[in-house]
C-alpha cells in the first residue's frame, strides 16, 4: 500500500488524489472540531471555502459556524473551537463550517474515492477505516496559510505508525511521509509540548483559546471518523 504525504493545501493538485483514500488533517483546530461536532451528534458539517459561500447556504434548523484570524465569524452561531460544539447545541443539526485551513484542505481533497477528517484525537480509528477501504492512501496536512504546520505533520506519522500497527500489507511511504513518522516516534511522549510551541499551538494561546490547544493534542479519545457523503461529512 502507497502512503504520500502532502506538506498543505498548496502542494494538493488534484490529481494527486484519484483513485485514494484522503485523510485531511487540520489538528488545530477544523478537524479535531469536526469529530467533536459529530461526537456531540450533528447531523453532519458542510465544509465551505468561503464566508459569502456559508453565509448563502443557510437554511432553517442549520448552524454557521467557523472563524477567520482565530476568531468566530460575526453573526454566525459558532466559531471553530470543539469545546463549542455541546450535545444541546448541535445534536441533529446540519453545521455549514468554514475555517481559514481546514475546509479548504477538504475541498483540495474531493477527488479522492473516499474523503476522511483527521486528527490526534482518533488517529486509530480512521487509520483502520482507511485501511478497510482498501485503497492507497494519501495525508493531506492543511497546514497554515499555505505552509507547513507542525501539529499536522506530526499527527500524519502518528496515522501511518497506526496504519503500519494494523494493516497486513507491507507499506511504501513518500519522504515526507518517513520524516514524518520519526518526528512522531521521537515526540509521542511530550505531543503537548511540541503542538503548545508550533506557530498555531502559540497563535491560539495568545489568543485565549488553550484549552482547545490541549483537547486538539490528546491522542486516539475518539472512535468517530467523519467521512465525505455527497456535501457534507458525516460519521463513517
Ligand atoms: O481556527 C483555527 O484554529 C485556525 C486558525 S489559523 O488560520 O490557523 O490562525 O484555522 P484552521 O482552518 O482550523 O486551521
Ligand atoms: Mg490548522
Amino acid at each position: 500500500m502507497q502512503i504520500e504525504v502532502i506538506s498543505n493545501v498548496n502542494e494538493a493538485q488534484s490529481e494527486r488524489f484519484s483513485h485514494r483514500t484522503a485523510i485531511v488533517i487540520d489538528v488545530l483546530r477544523a478537524t479535531s472540531t469536526i469529530v467533536a461536532a459529530l461526537a456531540a451528534g450533528a447531523a453532519g458539517i458542510v465544509p465551505v471555502e468561503t464566508v459569502l459561500e456559508a453565509r448563502a447556504l443557510l437554511c432553517d434548523g442549520q448552524l454557521l459556524a467557523g472563524e477567520r484570524f482565530c476568531r468566530k465569524i460575526p453573526g454566525f452561531h459558532l466559531g471553530n473551537s470543539p469545546e463549542e460544539f455541546t450535545t444541546e447545541i448541535v445534536r441533529g443539526r446540519r453545521v455549514v463550517l468554514t475555517t481559514t485551513n481546514g475546509t479548504r484542505a477538504l475541498h483540495k481533497a474531493m477527488r479522492a474515492d473516499h474523503v476522511l477528517a483527521g486528527s490526534l484525537n482518533n488517529a486509530a480509528a480512521c487509520a483502520r477505516t482507511a485501511l478497510e477501504l482498501r485503497r492507497d492512501i494519501v495525508l493531506l496536512c492543511a497546514g497554515s496559510h499555505d505552509e507547513f504546520a507542525l501539529e499536522d505533520g506530526v499527527c500524519a506519522g502518528l496515522i501511518i505508525s497506526q496504519l503500519q500497527a494494523t494493516g497486513s500489507s507491507p507499506l511504501e511511504m513518500n519522504d515526507l511521509g518517513a520524516a514524518m513518522l520519526g518526528l512522531y516516534r521521537n515526540t509521542a511522549d511530550h505531543l503537548y509540548d511540541l503542538i503548545s510551541g508550533s506557530v498555531t499551538g502559540k497563535r491560539l494561546i495568545k489568543y485565549g483559546s488553550g484549552r482547545d490547544v490541549e483537547r486538539c493534542s490528546q491522542v486516539n479519545c475518539s472512535t468517530i471518523v467523519p467521512r465525505m457523503q455527497g456535501d457534507m461529512l458525516v460519521q463513517g
